[in-house]
Formats: C-alpha cells, sequence, structure tokens
C-alpha cells in the first residue's frame, strides 16, 4: 500500500510539499461567495501568481477576481447538476415510496455548523430534535471522521448507530445487547497513540495547530494557523509520517487527517450498516447519506455504484461531488429531515374514514 506522503492543502488551495494544482474557478468564485465580498487578500494573490502559466499579478489577479455574477453564474450550472434536496422534494419523496428509506448523516458541516474550535462544534436542540424524529421512522447511523465517543457525546441520542474514525469505529445502539461492534483498524490503537504524542510535539511550535486523537483517525488542525505557516504545518506533520509508511495523510475542511492505509472509508460503513441491518441485497431499500465533506464522497461513490440510494452533499459553492442532490448548510440540512418525517408520518397515516350523515 502506498503512503501519501505528498497530500497536503486546504480547502484554500495552498499546497505544502510537492507542487499541487491552483484553485479551479469554481473554488475561487467559492471564496467570494463565501466571504461575501471579491476582494482577495494578499497571500492568496501571491499563491495564485505563482502558479499562473505566466506568472504575472495581473494574471493572477483575474483568475482570483471573479465577479459577483460569474460566482452566481457557476452555481447555478452546479446547482442545476446537483439540484437542492428540498427543492425536488417531491422527487425524492416518490423515489422512496415503496421503499425502506435507511439515513446516514455526516456530522461536522452537516448536523452542526464548522466553527474554529473542533471541540466546540455544537449541535443545536432543534437539529437533535429532528435527528431524534428522523430515527424513528428509519434506520439513522452517524458516520463521522471523529471518535466514536466524540461524536456521540456531541449527538446524544443512544438509539442511533454511530460510526467513528470515518467509519473505522462502528458501533450500533446501545439498547441492543447484541448491538454490532466493528474496527477493521484495530490493530493501529497503539501506533495512533504513538503518532498522536509524536504530532503534538512536533507541530507545539505552531501557533493555533490543534491535534485530536480521534483513535482510528488523527487530525492536524490549521484553521486557527496563519497562512503563512500552513507550509510549514505540513512539514511537520509529513515528518511524523514519513516513518510510518502503513498510515496515509489525507485532508479535509482545514485539516490534515493521518489514518490507517487500510481499504476501509465510510462507504465501506456504509456497506457494513446496511448488510448489519439486513438490508444488503434487497431493492426495496433507499440509502439516504447526507455529508459535506471530502471523506463523503467513498459514502456517494458507493451509491452511485450500486445505483441505489441518494446522496447529498452539503455546499455553499460548487465542488466536484458523486453526489446527485444538494443543500447549503445545516440549516437546510434540518428542513430536509423535517420534511422527510412529515412526508413519513402523512403516508403511513391511515386513511380518513368519511362519516356518515
Ligand atoms: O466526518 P465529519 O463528522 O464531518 O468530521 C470531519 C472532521 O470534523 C471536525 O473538523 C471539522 O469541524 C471542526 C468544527 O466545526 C472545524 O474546526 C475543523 O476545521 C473541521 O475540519 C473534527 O474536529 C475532525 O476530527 C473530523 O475529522
Amino acid at each position: 500500500m502506498t503512503n501519501q506522503q505528498d497530500v497536503v492543502v486546504s480547502e484554500m488551495g495552498i499546497a505544502a510539499g510537492a507542487a499541487l494544482p491552483g484553485p479551479s474557478p469554481a473554488l475561487l468564485a467559492c471564496r467570494g461567495a463565501a466571504a461575501g465580498a471579491m476582494s482577495l487578500r494578499y497571500l492568496d494573490l501571491a499563491a495564485a501568481a505563482a502558479r499562473s502559466a505566466s506568472g504575472t499579478w495581473a494574471d493572477a489577479m483575474r483568475a482570483s477576481s471573479p465577479t459577483r455574477s460569474r460566482a452566481a453564474d457557476e452555481f447555478t450550472a452546479w446547482v442545476r447538476k446537483h439540484p437542492s434536496a428540498l427543492g425536488k422534494f417531491e422527487q425524492i419523496a416518490s423515489a422512496s415510496k415503496g421503499k425502506k428509506v435507511v439515513m446516514f448523516l455526516d456530522y461536522d458541516g452537516t448536523l452542526s455548523p464548522i466553527v474554529a474550535d473542533p471541540d466546540a462544534a455544537y449541535m443545536s436542540d432543534a437539529m437533535r430534535a429532528a435527528v431524534r424524529d428522523v430515527a424513528k421512522h428509519f434506520p439513522t447511523s452517524i458516520v463521522s471522521g471523529r471518535c466514536r465517543d466524540k461524536v456521540r457525546n456531541f449527538v446524544a441520542l443512544s438509539e442511533l448507530y454511530y460510526a467513528g474514525s470515518h467509519g473505522m469505529d462502528i458501533k450500533g445502539p446501545s439498547s441492543n445487547p447484541e448491538s454490532v461492534l466493528c474496527q477493521p483498524a484495530s490493530e493501529f490503537l497503539p501506533v495512533m497513540d504513538e503518532v498522536y504524542k509524536a504530532l503534538v510535539e512536533k507541530t507545539k511550535s505552531t501557533p493555533g495547530a490543534k491535534v485530536e486523537h480521534n483513535k482510528f483517525c488523527l487530525s492536524v488542525h490549521f484553521r486557527c494557523v496563519d497562512e503563512k505557516r500552513w507550509n510549514g504545518l505540513a512539514e511537520q506533520v509529513k515528518a511524523v509520517t514519513k516513518d510510518y509508511p502503513k498510515l496515509k495523510l489525507t485532508h479535509g475542511r482545514k485539516v490534515l487527517e493521518i489514518r490507517p492505509s487500510i481499504m476501509w472509508d465510510k462507504g465501506k460503513a456504509l456497506e457494513f450498516l446496511l448488510e448489519s441491518l439486513g438490508f444488503a441485497n434487497r431493492s426495496d431499500v433507499l440509502p439516504v447519506y447526507i455529508g459535506d465533506d471530502r471523506t463523503d464522497e467513498d459514502a456517494f461513490k458507493v451509491l452511485r455504484k450500486r445505483g441505489q440510494g441518494i446522496g447529498i452533499l452539503v455546499s455553499k459553492c460548487p465542488k466536484e461531488t458523486n453526489a446527485s442532490y444538494s443543500l447549503q448548510d445545516p440549516g437546510e440540512v434540518m428542513d430536509f429531515l423535517l420534511r422527510l418525517v412529515d412526508w413519513k408520518r402523512k403516508s403511513s397515516a391511515a386513511p380518513m374514514v368519511r362519516p356518515r350523515v
């Protein structure tokens, strides 16, 4: 298995290590959209200039400064390809008719908004109530990069299935004594502890860096690190991981992730859960997976490959995705979950008996 030592980037498209591709126009447009303004910072321009073909500032400025209408046009075109799951709710509801819907929900950026402190990524009580309602009607799993106990504490619903460490730690509801347990990377535990300590030590000189131990995955956060130090931080991480060829380095939303290089991901977790729930080979099942990050793409891919199920990407900006539908933020995710519950209640309600007159 290969060790992905040269993979290091961020949501902002600044690379560490080997030369990496520059941001796509869509990503640049997204930056503008997310910031609510079209001005770019000095560092973005410097990075873009360094990457542009001719290397001139003017080229970089043009490439990095899409007009508001261009950003809007790109988003409109993207949403045409990945329509809003709310806007197309009737389509989704009709695909669900006569089928057993099985829900899979990512946590960060899907059920809780992205915040600077990973330990403070709380989900609202309203979202919790919505997820509880969903779980009353459909088997529901939380699939997260976080360690299972941590995400379970955030969600605080004992009736759900939880797949932590990007699916490498799966457990069913605690009320069920026959509850499944799947830990395909269990032999990596000692090495994860060792690398965690090394990463904490190595990165302590980078202000704002935070290493999170997610059991079978280590997350090095750089959301609070000055952009000028991103490359340096990446080098520190690589200096540690180079001695561990059985670990791979990937990245998510302003986070570098180190995990066992085994053939297991959120897609495998989805398949495992479907099988554990007894739905593996049934054509009357409709898995619905909602997630916002790159690691969720593994699950979207599985749904595409099965030709069964609905992938919904949570994003405010155009992204390459295997999901069919989109939602813009956790607020829309909650609206979608509430609508799904409402639809289920109405569709399973007994037909009205007309009173005799
Ligand atoms: O699979 P997920 O449930 O989406 O978990 C992915 C990572 O999420 C967390 O980090 C992200 O959210 C933080 C809180 O909003 C944010 O500060 C950080 O920048 C994001 O990358 C979590 O802390 C990681 O451990 C997860 O792997």
